[in-house]
């Protein structure tokens, strides 16, 4: 689907005060094929009526507002990186709006995913709980790891983020677990340990492991290990700059252009084969 000589895309930015929405901003404000349109923030933030860009002393002439159907009126994709009641609430809006969505947040309910499902077939929605190139090569990295060494290798998932971020594991640590879960042919609902604390008993083989640390600025940090007799492997990815969620969200608008409704994964983004 070549967007060559298309006009840029008109992309409107929920949470647009928050770390990942000023991110985003930053991108949409350099970028040549995707031009903000709307930006949007919860009702009481002391950001509402301020200019967009004025956090990087600019003037963009998009003022952020709370009113969805103000914010979304000239948009054709929303980007929401917000909490998951604040994305449902967006979603519904750019349902009826026929708007597609980028969906960055995370630590939604099964109820809010289905909610997301639903939505999908009626506008084109793209979600990934980690929008950089480089982690998604890592869940690639993973399922050949989890494949090739089979029973007999422990499985924990280690995560540190800052001490804002208020989800447990991170939606990056649990889509790891899923995708070595599914290169098992487990589940990763039955198999899951999140956190271990006095008396555990020995480790059941078959579980996977979670650890999460909170602190300081860190951006965001996986490591999962697969422990064996006699040796171990550790697949790690450390971010060091919230650029590269934006420049991921930014080829998913692009990659949205003219899609029919579905949901689509970072995966289809990248040009990923299934696995
Ligand atoms: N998919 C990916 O690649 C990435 C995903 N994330 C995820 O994105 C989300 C946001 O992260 P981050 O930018 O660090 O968080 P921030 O807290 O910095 O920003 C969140 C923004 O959303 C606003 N908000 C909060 N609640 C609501 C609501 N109910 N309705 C509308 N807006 C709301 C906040 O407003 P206020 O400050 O006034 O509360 C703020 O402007 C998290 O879920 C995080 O895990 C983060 C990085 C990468
Ligand atoms: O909240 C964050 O900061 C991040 N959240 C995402 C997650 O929960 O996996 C992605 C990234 O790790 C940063």
């Amino acid at each position: 689907m070549s967007s060559a000589g298309a006009a840029p895309r008109r992309v409107a930015v929920a949470g647009a005060s928050g770390r990942m929405g000023r991110m985003l901003i930053e991108a949409l404000l350099v970028s040549d094929d995707c031009v903000l349109s709307g930006a949007l923030d919860r009702t009481g933030s002391p950001a509402l009526g301020e200019d967009a860009g004025a956090f990087l002393g600019r003037s963009t002439g998009v003022i952020i507002g709370a009113d969805l159907a103000r914010g979304l009126a000239d948009a054709e994709v929303l980007i929401d990186f917000t909490r998951p009641e604040g994305t449902l609430e967006h979603l519904a809006a750019c349902r009826a709006r026929g708007v597609q969505l980028v969906i960055g947040t995370t630590g939604f309910d099964a109820a809010g995913k289905a909610a997301i499902g639903a939505a999908a077939k009626d506008i084109a929605i793209m979600m990934a709980p980690n929008m950089s190139v480089g982690v998604n090569v890592v869940l690639r990295l993973l399922d050949q790891a989890a494949r090739a060494l089979g029973e007999g290798y422990d499985v924990e998932i280690v995560e540190a983020h800052h001490r804002h971020k208020v989800d447990a594991p991170s939606g990056t640590a649990l889509q790891m677990g899923e995708v070595v879960a599914g290169a098992l042919g487990r589940s990763l609902k039955d198999c899951a340990v999140y956190g271990r604390e006095g008396t555990t008993g020995a480790r059941d083989a078959a579980t996977i492991g979670f650890a999460t640390v909170r602190g300081g600025d860190v951006i965001g940090d996986h490591t999962v290990m697969f422990l064996g007799p006699g040796e171990r492997i550790e697949i790690s990815h450390k971010s060091s700059s919230r650029g590269t969620y934006a420049q991921g969200a930014l080829r998913a608008v692009r990659f949205l252009r003219g899609r029919a409704p579905g949901l689509y994964g970072m995966d289809a983004v990248l040009g990923f084969d299934p696995t």
